[in-house]
């Protein structure tokens, strides 16, 4: 192979991992070119909508995977975060990348943390497990929805529209805005969403020349973890209107510890738990983990939102 492209989305941090997978393939394969093609997607287009209102899955990625199944790319590359649990057929996760940092971060220009934030103050962010954790904590925050891709947002909050946003830490790293991280949140405060921090790439499965190329650049460890995340994700079957958090960990060479939640998005019920095992039972691992929330409770927040 000497001509490989990448489907990818237009916002600056989709080009700066779309670039980051172009330079890693460059490095490794000297001779191959790696053109972008980048492209709008449905998610992108609906800018003021939450897109819990929205409610329709892989968003972001749809037209991604229609261009590689048109043979138009040849993979896309994906915040993990951002990729349905399900792949349309003949479409899979050829590599996962090096997870970074998988933690939410509190940006303010006026406070240091969460637990700085006088009473009543106006938080932004409009991930429902975001704002179920937030409320659980603190009842008081007034939470209000904030879109757009990361530079955006930070506008919104040197506006003044917010006393604080959340937002990925990965994101603010890979556009060098890790300065504006005013603290982490530590899972126990803000569990991630699965896949978070994690660049996946998508291709056709049966393209094997493509496979080959990208096999450097798996990172097993952040694969098992992230197979977890997913596998629990999808046993629950919970779309984005629930929130959900999933982040694993390895324990040690052999293990991973896979930690859950399940929540309603004024806080006020939060179903939590956690499991660990064999990394080679990854998927196994986040299915019974989401057997056991459903059967701690789990189960009456989503009838209670999808009225199944
Ligand atoms: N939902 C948008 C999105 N998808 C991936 C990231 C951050 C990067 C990552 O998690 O890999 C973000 C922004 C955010 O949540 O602040």
């Amino acid at each position: 192979m000497t001509e490989l492209r990448i489907a990818t989305r237009k916002s600056p941090l989709a080009l700066w991992q779309a670039n980051f997978v172009k330079q890693q393939l460059e490095q490794h394969h000297p001779g191959l070119q790696v053109t972008l093609i980048p492209m709008s997607t449905q998610g992108d287009k609906i800018l003021d909508t939450p897109l819990a209102k929205i409610g329709g899955k892989g968003l972001f990625v749809k037209e991604l995977e229609q261009a590689i199944l048109e043979n138009r790319a040849d993979i896309a590359v994906h915040s993990m975060k951002d990729v349905p649990v399900e792949f349309p057929d003949g479409l899979g996760l050829a590599v996962i990348c090096e997870r970074d940092n998988p933690y939410d971060a509190f940006v303010s220009n006026r406070f240091a943390g969460i637990h700085e934030l006088p009473d009543g103050a106006v938080v932004g962010t409009s991930s429902l497990r975001r704002q179920c954790q937030l409320r659980a904590q603190r009842p008081d925050l007034v939470i209000r929805d904030l879109r757009g891709n990361v530079n955006t947002r930070l506008a919104k909050l040197d506006a003044g529209d917010y006393d604080a946003i959340i937002l990925a830490a990965a994101g603010l790293r890979r556009l060098e805005k890790a300065d504006r991280i005013r603290s982490l949140l530590p899972p126990e405060y803000s569990l991630p969403a699965n896949g978070q921090g994690a660049v996946g790439i998508e291709c056709r499965l049966n393209d094997t020349a493509t496979l080959t190329l990208l096999a450097s650049l798996e990172h097993a460890e952040t694969r098992y973890c992230v197979l977890a995340e997913r596998a629990m994700n999808r046993t629950l079957q919970g779309g984005c209107q629930v929130p959900i958090g999933a982040f694993a960990e390895m324990e040690d060479n052999d293990h991973l510890w896979l930690r859950g939640l399940v929540g309603s998005v004024d806080g006020k019920q939060i179903i939590r738990g956690d499991i660990s095992g064999p990394k080679e039972q990854a998927e196994e691992l986040g299915q019974l983990l989401a057997e056991q929330l459903l059967v701690q409770g789990a189960d009456e927040i989503l009838r209670a939102v999808y009225g199944a």
